[in-house]
Order: structure tokens, then sequence, then C-alpha cells
């Protein structure tokens, strides 16, 4: 029976011994490599936190006291210590544990949403409603040196700071610094982070003088009383003003991350500030399992699946993302004017070959997506055509900047859009299932959706020679299908399938186009005549979609993205307004938050596949030919 056997709650963290508490961090990352091998997952972040995990429940009494993690993907081991370590067998699996906070889990947990550089905001609500309750209770954030890039970040510590010494906002900010975000963290404030964690503090400098004098002959109490009368010099000429002190933020640290004990002290003395503190841990991603701290990209920070013993990932096989990183290179060879910015996510969003190509075109802007956006605008209105490759559910937080930054000032930037549609394994917050709602209303926007690897590089290089409006390509997780030829075109639609009567006309958006031909087949041996169109550019609608719909009986859309405000409802629209009367049914992702699956599951659950929807088209037709009239589903 091992020290973790015995831990049903944070409480019980209490009752061990160091040693005991030093045998259960090894137990801890032991447990967790184990299970991340099978499963995949935050490995290299929740590594990196098992001390300071282990010390915030020692020192906090979650949940009375508030732990808020940011971003959310390094809470495993406050998941093991809350009770659920028998749940990591099927972390990120349907119905099992998801792979960051989540309040139907525990009381333990409070923020579920994964976007980056939020905790801080939430600390500093949550801090303030406890003092306006009168309510005794503490908050502790964790925020790493990433999220501490985003801007949100900055804006919560303005006014977490703007009371100064007075506060009495019982909060404290621990800044988890690795140093990393999936690479080395960069800017400005990773620089200082830099400076904070390498210089030699006064404090320690005047430990060291103090142990020298120690014992010195007539040297007595006025030595010291001027030596401490000298600390504000040497605090000036030793350590650089903590960009922390200068916003008026106490600031304790830095302390290695790996030491609980420090750890512990450093928040016992935060915690008895009663007023918001920074405190400062260096921790190292990965720490404890070779594999991941040599990783040479990102330091295991997700990996899938993979092999313990040699740290091999199990192979993924080609995705998506691999024929953007191959294609947006060869665009770069060809067009000088070409620049990509990523907000620190290099080789998920596939642009390192990029950079490794055109060092000086390419812009790692750290977690600020929003500063990328209208940094891109600055980029066109200087005579360049930036990229901008972020995760779809990345852009939602941009949507302003997109609309009147780059939009309203007629910009020629790209953007690309990966992990569209249901990504699945990260929850509710991770899946693209927005950026074609939000999109559709900005003006000027033109925005493709390619339905194989052959269309994406197609329309990779029709958007990036759009100079004066905002273009968008967006393409899901995984793997895309195999290439699917046209058997004809319609205006600037590739049509898929044209079989039998013009009962029904398909729009497959993107990778449900390929979805489509499958339902095409289902229902032509149903003896139902389909067409299948693929639009290619679904944002403007393409006219060629009007007259088609006049054709036909019935008119169906399919696409991997919310069904309000989707591509869809757009045609819709348009079909009214044209006052054709063809009915349309739409099909896409229902407007809620998805629990965590894998992309598979969650498409079949909501029946976005072949068989379902085949299934729905029959019954539509079927209706049709009873002289029913359909409903026009928005
Ligand atoms: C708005 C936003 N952009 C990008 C991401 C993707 N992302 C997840 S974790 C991460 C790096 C976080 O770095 P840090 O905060 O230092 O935490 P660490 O992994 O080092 O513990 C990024 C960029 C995100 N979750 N949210
Ligand atoms: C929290 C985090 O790192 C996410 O951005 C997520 O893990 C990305 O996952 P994939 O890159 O596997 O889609
Ligand atoms: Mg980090």
């Amino acid at each position: 029976m091992g020290v973790l056997d015995r831990i049903t709650g944070p409480r019980d963290l209490r009752d061990l011994t160091d040693a005991e508490l030093d045998e259960l961090a090894a137990e801890i990352r032991d447990f967790l490599v184990r299970k991340v091998s099978r499963t995949g997952g935050h490995l290299g972040p929740n590594l990196g936190v098992v001390e300071l995990t282990l010390a915030l429940h020692r020192v906090f009494d979650s949940p009375r006291d508030r732990i808020v993690f940011d971003t959310g993907h390094q809470s495993y081991v406050h998941k093991i210590v809350t009770g659920r370590a028998a749940g990591f067998d099927q972390l990120r699996q349907e119905g099992g544990l998801s792979g960051y906070p989540s309040q139907a889990e525990s009381d333990h947990d409070i923020v579920e949403n994964s976007h980056a550089s939020t905790s801080l905001s939430y600390a500093d609500g949550l801090a303030k409603a406890y003092t306006v309750r009168g309510e005794d209770r503490h908050v502790a954030a964790v925020i790493g040196d990433g999220a501490l890039t985003g801007g949100m970040a900055w804006e919560a510590l303005n006014n977490i700071a703007a009371d100064g010494a007075t506060s009495d906002r019982r909060l404290v900010i621990v800044v988890n610094d690795n140093g990393r975000s999936y690479t080395p963290t960069v800017g400005g404030l990773a620089n200082h982070l830099t400076t904070l964690r390498t210089s030699p503090r006064y404090e320690q400098v005047l430990d060291l003088v103090k142990k020298r004098l120690n014992g010195v002959r007539g040297v007595g109490p006025a030595v010291y009383d001027a030596l401490h009368a000298m600390k504000k010099g040497m605090k000036d000429a030793l350590a650089p003003q903590g960009l922390f002190e200068d916003l008026g933020l106490k600031y304790v640290g830095p302390i290695d991350g790996h030491d609980r004990t420090a750890v512990e002290q450093a928040l016992t003395q935060a915690k008895k500030f009663n007023g918001p503190v920074i405190v400062h841990v260096m921790t190292r991603k990965g720490f404890g399992y070779d594999p991941a701290e040599q990783h040479e990209a990102d330091q295991f920070h997700g990996p899938g699946p993979f092999n313990i013993e040699t740290g091999e990932e199990n192979p993924k096989g080609q995705i998506w993302t691999d024929v953007f990183a191959d294609e947006i290179v060869q665009i770069g060879a060809e067009r000088q004017d070409l620049v990509a910015i990523t907000a620190a996510m290099m080789h998920p969003v596939g642009l390192h070959k990029f950079a490794a190509r055109f060092p000086a075109r390419t812009f790692d802007v750290g977690i600020a997506e929003q500063h990328a956006t209208t940094s891109a605008a600055g980029l066109a209105m200087g005579g360049l055509h930036p990229v901008v490759a972020v995760y779809a559910t990345f852009l939602n937080r941009a949507f302003d900047q997109v609309l009147l930054d780059v939009a309203l000032h007629r910009c020629g930037v790209t953007f690309v859009l990966d992990r569209s549609g249901v990504t699945g394994d990260d929850g509710a917050s991770h899946n693209g299932m927005w950026d074609m709602s939000i999109l559709q209303v900005v003006p000027g926007l033109r925005l493709a959706a390619p339905r194989d690897a052959a269309r994406l590089r197609e329309l990779l290089r029709e958007a990036v020679q759009v100079d004066d409006a905002p273009t968008v390509v967006r393409f899901p997780k995984g793997p895309p299908s195999a290439d699917v030829e046209a058997v004809g075109r319609a205006g600037g639609c590739d049509v898929l399938v044209r079989k039998g009567a013009r009962d029904v006309l398909i729009v497959g958006i993107g990778s449900m186009a390929v979805t489509a031909v499958e339902v095409a087949e289902r229902l032509v041996a149903q003896g139902i005549g389909v067409t299948v169109v693929d639009p290619r550019w679904v944002k403007p609608v393409d006219p060629a979609l009007l007259d088609l719909a006049r054709e036909h009986r019935l008119v169906v859309s399919v696409e991997d993205n919310g069904i309000v405000g989707g591509c869809g409802s757009v045609l819709l629209q348009t079909l009214n307004a044209a006052r054709i009367e063809t009915p349309v049914r739409l099909h896409g992702i229902p407007q809620e938050f998805l629990d965590h699956a894998k992309r598979g599951v969650i498409l079949e659950r909501i029946g976005l596949t072949a068989q379902t929807l085949a299934r729905s088209i029959v019954e539509d037709v079927t209706a049709l030919d009873a002289g029913e009239s359909l409903l026009h589903v928005e």
C-alpha cells in the first residue's frame, strides 16, 4: 500500500510526514506517466506541478479556499489529491475524467474553460466577492508563464494591484514559471521572468553578508541595523525592480517549485499578507520523466499515447496540419511578402517548417490572439500578407479585432483555423464550433472550408491572393480523407455527385462534403436522386447554389459547425431572400456545450454520420412524397 492509496482528499495531506510527502510525489509522477501513456494527455505540464499542487492543498483549505488553474491542463495532480485517481484510466474518454477541471466532477473544481489567461480575472472576482460578503476565504490562482503573456492576465493584474498595499483581497497568484508554453515562452515579460529567476536577490546577498559577519569580533546590532538601512539600496542595485513590485504587488520569489517545503513556506507567508501577492515558482515541464524533459519540441506538453520505456508516441499518420505545414512553406518561397503569425503554438498549428525556412518572416506573439490579429492588420497595412494560424476556438476571443481592425480596413489577412469543428478530447471550450457562425457577420470576409488535402492546398493559395479583405481557411482535427475529385462544376462549387432525379441537393461544407458523398450512395440505393455539391468558398454564398436549389425538391446542408448562424442558416436566409421555396434541412453541431469524448464518438452522438444523415433525409423525402411540408429548421 503506497502513500497515494491513503489519499482520499486534500486534508489527508496534512497528516503526512515530509518523507511520506516526498514518497507521495514520486508515486504521483509514476502514476501520471503510467496512466497518460495509455490515454494521452498533458503529461509535461502536470509532471511540473506535483510539489506545487501538494503545497497548495496543504496551505489552502480547498474547497473553502478556491484554487483556480489557468487553462486547466495542469490540474491532474489536483484531481489525484481530491479523490479522483481511480478515474484516470478513462481520462479524456467519453463519460470519463475530463482533462480539465470539471464542476460536475468535484467541489474542488471551479474553472472549466481551457482558454488561457483567464485565471486572474476569475480570482479577482472571487476575492472581491469574499470581501464584499465578509467571508474569510482565500483565493489561489495558478497561472503559467505562457498564460501570463495573454492580455486578459494584465487587465486583471491592473485591477488586482489597484489598491496596492491597502488591498484586503486575500488573493495569492502563483506564477508557475517553467519558461515554456509549448516551446519557450517569448516576449519581454518572459525575458523579465528570466531576469527575476536568475538575478541574485538582495535577500540572498544580505544573508550571505550576514553569514560572513557572524562571529566577527566587534560586529554587533549596530552593524546589522546599518545593513538593513542599506537594504533599499542593495535591493535597487542587486535585483531589478520586479514588474510586479512596480505595479504595487507584493512579490515572493523566485522559489524552487520542486522544493515542496520552500513552496509551502512561500505560500504560507503569502497567505499571511492578506492582500494580493505574487509567488513566483520555478518549475520544469516534464520534470521526473526523461523523455518528457528531453523532448525537443514541447517537453511532452500534450502527447498522445506513448511507449513508457522509449517515450515514443504511437504513430499518428498525416493530419490536416501537416498538409498546411508543407504548403505554406511552398507559398512562402514564392511570395516574399507572406509572413506568418502563431500565438505560442508554432508546432501545433504547423508553422514550424515555415519558421525554420523563413525565421525573419515568422512571429510568435505569445498566447495573444487579439494582438496577433490586429498586428496582422498592421502587417497588411505595411504591405505584407500575414497568415495567422490559430485553433478555431481561440479565434473567438479575437472577433472584434477581425471585424473592426482587419475587415473594416479591408486588410488582406488570411486566418488558418486548425481544429475547426468537433475536436472532442479537450472538452467543450476546445471545439471549433463557433467560427463559421461568428465570421458570417463580418462584411467582406471570405471563408473557405476544404473537403480534403488537395482542396486545402488550392484554397490556401486562393486565399493568400486576396489582398483587400480577410480570408479564412478552416479544417478539422485529425487526418484528412482521401482526395475526392469533382465530377462537375456549378459556379464556384464542385459537384461531387449527380445521380438520378433532382430530389435532394446536399450542400456539404468542408470535410462534411466527403460524408455527404457517403450519404448519397445510401440514398441512391433507395431510389432517391441526389446532387452533392461542395461550395469550397462558403462565404459569400455562391449564386450557383440558388439555381441548384430551385431545381431540387429538398436542400440539405451539412456542416461541422454550430447549427445557429452557420453556413446552412445563411443559405436558408439567402434562399428565402431570393423567394426560393425549396424546403431546407440544416444539419450541424447542436448549439450546446459538448462533453469531452473522441471526435468520432461525438459526431456519432450528434448525428453527423452518413448513416444518421441518410436516415433523416429519407424521412424528409418520404414526408414530401406524402405532401407534408417540412418545417424550416434553424
Ligand atoms: C487562448 C488560448 N490560446 C492557446 C491555447 C493553447 N494552449 C494550451 S496550454 C498552452 C501553453 C500554456 O503555457 P503556460 O501557461 O506556461 O502553462 P504550462 O503548459 O507551461 O504549464 C497553450 C498555448 C489556449 N489554451 N488558450
Ligand atoms: C490545453 C492545450 O494544450 C490545448 O490547446 C489542447 O491540448 C490542444 O490539443 P491538440 O493539439 O491535441 O488538439
Ligand atoms: Mg509554462
